[in-house]
């Protein structure tokens, strides 16, 4: 398993954020939705050792995250898009993703060319040498997918990658999403049901810093009925699986 994670559990204050949750994914795409504050982010955080669960285990890439050595190791073949992130305004969209290049220890002599494939794979590489503050708010998040995928990564963690991509835009990602899942762990977080429904394999919603469902698109949409709320046969999956649990 690509990622393994067994009961862990965060509290910010008296707020149990992950509440013995269980995770276990491996190569291909899956999706990853939720209510707002369900823990998405909280549990990508986790995934991307940027936050260290309270309590539980996590392993990674077949190692168990602990000392520095085994987190140098796996953040090597990282690769994560946070929900908002921060660049130099000033930086060119190339320097941006070489910087994460160098960051994750990739050999100088493989950069160019990574760098230069993954603006490329997002459609960025007409834009390399213009700064990354004259970018469009899609556009940088783009970028953001590009930092994310030049190492070639074995886990991939994005959250709401398309958050903010034009449909044309959005039907690429999905078929990038498609070609990277094939030798990659893939987690993608969304409120967008449909790039779930056309992109992924797999499926967890979360709620209530609780996994309540995992399985297939076809799956989840199959829980749902003509009484759900939803636009769409999974739409009402995801409605129905919800108000279920919290029955
Ligand atoms: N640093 C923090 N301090 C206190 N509470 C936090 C912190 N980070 C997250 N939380 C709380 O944890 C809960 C889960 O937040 P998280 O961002 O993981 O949810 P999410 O599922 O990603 O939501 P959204 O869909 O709105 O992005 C929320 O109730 C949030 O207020």
């Amino acid at each position: 398993m690509t990622v393994d994670i067994e009961k862990i559990r965060i509290r910010y204050g008296r707020r149990v954020v992950l509440d013995d949750l269980d995770l276990a994914l491996d190569t291909g795409v899956h999706g990853l939705l939720g209510p707002n504050g369900a823990g998405k982010t909280t549990l990508m955080r986790v995934l991307a050792t940027v936050a260290r669960p309270d309590a539980g285990a996590v392993r990674l890439l077949g190692t168990p995250i602990g000392d520095a050595k085994a987190l140098r190791r796996v953040r090597r073949q990282l690769g994560y898009l946070p929900q908002s992130f921060g660049f130099y305004p000033r930086f060119t969209v190339r320097e941006f993703v070489e910087y994460f290049a160098w960051l994750k220890e990739m050999p100088a002599e493989r950069i160019p060319v990574a760098v230069d494939r993954a603006l490329e794979r997002v459609g960025l590489l007409d834009r390399a040498d213009d700064r990354m503050r004259t970018l469009s708010g899609g556009m940088q998040r783009r970028a953001g997918i590009a930092q994310a995928i030049v190492n070639d990564p074995r886990l991939l963690l994005l959250d709401e990658p398309t958050a903010g991509l034009d449909p044309e835009q959005r039907v690429e990602f999905r078929a990038l999403l498609r070609e990277l899942g094939v030798d990659a762990c893939v987690l993608v977080s969304t409120h967008l049901v449909e790039d779930v429904a056309v992109a992924c394999e797999r499926v967890s919603l979360v709620d209530g810093g609780r996994l309540i469902f995992s399985g297939t698109p076809e799956q989840l949409a199959a829980a749902g009925g003509d009484g759900d709320a939803g636009d769409s046969a999974i739409e009402r999956g995801y409605t129905a699986v919800l108000r279920a649990v919290r029955a």
